[in-house]
């Protein structure tokens, strides 16, 4: 270990010395256009030591054993160690968890037209940090066809493709064995827990309903229900938090299963993660003993109780012109009994693609 003295804020720090050599910045070491390591990490010898290093003001040079020479920046490397990671993790993407009322409050940040959003790039910035900060926004003046609700959310983000296709129209009609593709209740879901790796955002437009009633959404702030349920009930939080689900979905042609536990947190930071919930879409659930049974159904009934509270849920008929678009990974949706002829069209956005959206704006680290 090689002991470090931040000569400005006079911190110390115990550094392994592999870890050191293991994060020179030299173009030698690094592709600098790549950002990628230029060696195997086999190729640097297992006891690599720092024979002599200085500091020469905010920098720290190393001479190493295997005879390489490293500069750092000792903000780079007191930032990179783990305490100051967690603590930038949680203060860095400030989240809005909300009810009802406190979304109605900030209803204003979540609108957004577009033509603003085909004019300028602040707007499509204050869109994503909207989406990172409250999981909710809306695109309106969008003429209601599946082409200019591609066109409004291409503005934005790349879609991703699965079996329900890139963008999806949908009614009543059967095209698929899903409760979505009739005119049912559906309750408050999010949307893939059958899949590896859920949609990380998911948009709605109601291009058309006529001749019949009903078919209004509701949104709820999964974030918030699960800072209630941890703070009303920790062992229900404990358990959803542990217990493995397996959400399933078949369908000729598609069989998907994947099986997490419905409430993911951060591992370092015990941060919000995900919220995977859809009660419909489960498996054969065989993850815990028998014995362990009614603790989880209590758990999960616990959780389901709170979502399903009146002052959760924002309930608004979407309208021809707007586009809903939501995190799926924390924003739960569902939809109310229709009747006539009501056509959505939509589509999903990759996580991976909305968090590096958002990172290349500045938003999040
Ligand atoms: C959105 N779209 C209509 C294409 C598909 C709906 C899939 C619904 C599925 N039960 C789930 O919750 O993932
Ligand atoms: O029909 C709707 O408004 C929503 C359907 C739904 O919940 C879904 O597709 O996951």
């Amino acid at each position: 270990m090689l002991l470090l003295n931040h000569p400005k804020t006079g911190e110390s720090l115990e550094i392994n010395e592999f870890w050191l050599r293991d994060h020179c910045r030299c173009g030698e070491c690094l592709n600098l256009e790549t950002n990628q390591r230029r060696y195997d990490l086999l190729d640097l010898p297992v006891d690599v030591r720092a024979l002599e290093s200085k500091y020469i003001l905010e920098k720290f040079f190393v001479q190493w054993s295997d005879g390489h020479q490293s500069s750092y920046d000792l903000d780079f490397i007191f930032d990179s160690q783990l305490e100051r990671v967690i603590r930038r993790r949680s203060k860095s993407t400030s989240l809005t968890p909300w009810n009802r009322s406190i979304v109605l409050q900030n209803e204003r940040h979540l609108r957004f037209s577009l033509p603003q959003l085909v004019a300028t790039d602040e707007v499509v910035k204050s869109l994503v940090a909207s989406l990172v900060r409250y999981g909710i926004v809306f695109i309106d003046d969008v003429a209601p066809t599946p082409t200019m609700t591609e066109l409004a959310l291409r503005c934005v983000f790349p879609l991703m493709k699965t079996f329900f296709g890139e963008m999806w129209t949908f009614s009543d009609k059967q095209d698929h064995a899903d409760t979505a593709y009739t005119k049912l209740y559906l309750g408050s879901h999010t949307d893939n827990t059958y899949f590896c790796d859920a949609a990380g955002l998911q948009a709605l437009h109601c291009i058309e309903h006529s001749g019949g009633t009903g078919g209004e959404n509701f949104f709820v702030d999964g974030l918030h229900v699960v800072h209630e349920l941890r703070r009303r009930f920790p062992p229900a939080y404990e358990v959803l938090c542990r217990v493995q689900v397996p959400g399933e979905y078949i369908e000729e042609g598609e069989h998907h299963c994947f099986t997490a536990p419905i409430i993911r947190v951060d591992p370092l930071s015990g941060d919000f993660v995900q919220l995977r919930l859809n009660v419909y879409d489960r498996g054969v659930f065989d993850t815990v003993p028998q014995s362990e049974m009614a603790d989880f159904y209590d758990s999960l009934r616990q959780l389901l109780q709170i979502v399903r509270e009146e002052q959760q849920q924002w309930s608004l008929k979407m309208l021809p012109g707007s586009i809903v678009l939501f995190d799926n990974w924390r924003v739960l949706h569902g939809r109310q009994a229709y009747t006539g002829r009501r056509t959505m069209s939509g589509a999903y956005v990759q996580r991976t693609d909305f968090l590096s959206k958002a990172r290349v704006l500045g938003i999040i680290e």
